[in-house]
């Protein structure tokens, strides 16, 4: 990870951030500072900008951003580029970090730069290698375990609340290819931490990559049906385990699930018109199917975030748990069920669903080819902006 090159920045960290304050605070890092402004030399710089390369953790946007920052003041001093637009979120963000460094001389700056560095490599501690158990498949931001018959697929962003970034619906695909053929008997989705999960990254809308905004949106559109599509071809038992609060495509797809398994204080939200958008993970088909027309109305055009207990009587949750006793009951279960008969599980699954099959791509296809126009649409993105301005709690 090379200052100059910071490739993720949440817009929406950032407004709040910039609006906050000019002035960097980083909470969680202790900085080292020498005292001694002027001390570092270019090789104490070259070796932290080395360092920076070696951090295993993500130090997260608002520490990145400051490194950025004080790397553009120390290499080429005060900011003088053009300001970018407004709708530039990522860019402007940048700008802005670097621009409220201009009092601070390029020595200082490559101190402070070193000292940061610095702070974060020893927050890290001595570097252990933990091989990873021997069932365990290694990806980035899921922890995908088999053991006792149960393949489980665990969300592993716990600090973006398992948030989906592009890179994670692909190893999700992957990771549900495997599992529907490795020799577990069910697969079992949840998340880490407090959340089951929020739903897309909303930073995924934001870089403008080569090709402009039209591919993009094409681009996300093909990895969604692509997405939604392992679920629909699913071969075996999939079970959902909502840990906490589960928002957008985490939500519709549960309609694809076979068992949803709920923690009473679990909540479930589809904001989609809220953001512009539309319905995807075959929920315009299969909520209406689930609960209703008018119930699937309030929750995929109404925003209506229901709790555990509602979305088990409206028939999405087939059981809701006390929070307390809530992993230990269900795992109980969930090692009964893994030890039934797997061809009869899956052979009967199929017969259940299979008649749905080709129904359920065509509204997959359907749902993505309106999202792509949504993703481009005026709405769409006034929405997206309005959230970043003022990043409210949804
Ligand atoms: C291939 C593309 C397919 C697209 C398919 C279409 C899919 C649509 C959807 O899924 S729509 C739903 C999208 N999700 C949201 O709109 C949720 C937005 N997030 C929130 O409203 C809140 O963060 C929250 C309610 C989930 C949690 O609030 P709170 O408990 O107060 O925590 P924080 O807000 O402080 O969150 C901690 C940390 O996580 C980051 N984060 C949370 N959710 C997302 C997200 N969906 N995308 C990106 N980042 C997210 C949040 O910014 C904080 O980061 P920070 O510590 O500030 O760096």
């Amino acid at each position: 990870m090379a200052a100059s090159c910071i490739k993720v920045i949440s817009p929406w960290r950032l407004f709040r951030f910039v609006r906050a304050s000019q002035v960097f605070r980083i909470p969680g890092v202790q900085l080292h500072t020498t005292g001694a402004l002027m001390g570092a030399s270019v090789e104490d710089f070259n070796n932290a900008k080395a360092q920076l390369g070696t951090l295993k953790k993500d130090p997260g946007n608002h520490v990145k951003l400051k490194i950025y920052a004080l790397f553009k003041q120390a290499t080429q001093g005060p900011c003088n580029t053009p300001k970018p637009g407004m709708l530039d979120f990522v860019n402007k963000a940048k700008w802005d970090a670097w621009k409220s460094l201009e009092s601070v001389s390029q020595e200082e700056a490559r101190q402070q730069y070193v000292d940061l560095i610095k702070s974060l490599v020893s927050a890290e501690g001595p570097a252990v290698a933990t091989p990873p158990p021997e069932s365990a498949q290694a990806f980035q931001s899921l922890l995908v375990t088999t053991e006792d018959g149960i393949t489980t697929i665990r969300f592993n962003r716990p600090e973006k609340k398992n948030a989906i970034t592009l890179d994670m619906y692909k190893e999700l695909i992957d990771a549900l290819h495997h599992a529907g053929k490795d020799d577990s008997v069910i697969t079992v989705m949840t998340g880490s931490g407090d959340f089951y999960c929020s739903g897309n990254d909303l930073n995924n809308f934001t870089g403008i990559p080569q090709g402009g905004i039209e591919k993009m949106a094409k681009d996300s559109g093909e990895l969604l049906k692509h997405y939604v599509k392992a679920y629909i071809d699913f071969p075996k038992p999939l079970i959902a385990v909502v840990n906490g609060p589960a928002l957008g495509v985490s939500v519709t797809v549960l309609g694809l699930f076979d068992v949803v398994y709920a923690t009473e204080s679990a909540t479930f939200h589809t904001p989609f018109s809220q953001l512009g958008q539309s319905p995807e993970g075959c929920s315009s088909y299969t909520f209406p199917k689930i609960m209703g027309n008018a119930k699937a109305s309030e929750m995929l055009l109404f925003n209506k975030k229901v709790t555990a207990t509602e979305a088990c009587n409206l028939g999405l949750v087939t059981e809701v748990f006390p929070d307390g006793s809530f992993q230990s009951e269900v795992w109980t279960r969930l090692k009964a069920y893994a030890k039934l008969p797997p061809k009869s599980l899956a052979l009967s699954k199929q017969l259940i669903r299979s008649k749905e099959k080709e129904k359920l791509h065509a509204v997959n296809d359907a749902e993505v080819e309106r999202l792509i126009e949504r993703w481009l649409s005026d709405e769409c993105m006034q929405a997206i902006m309005n959230f970043f301005q003022a990043k409210p709690k949804l």
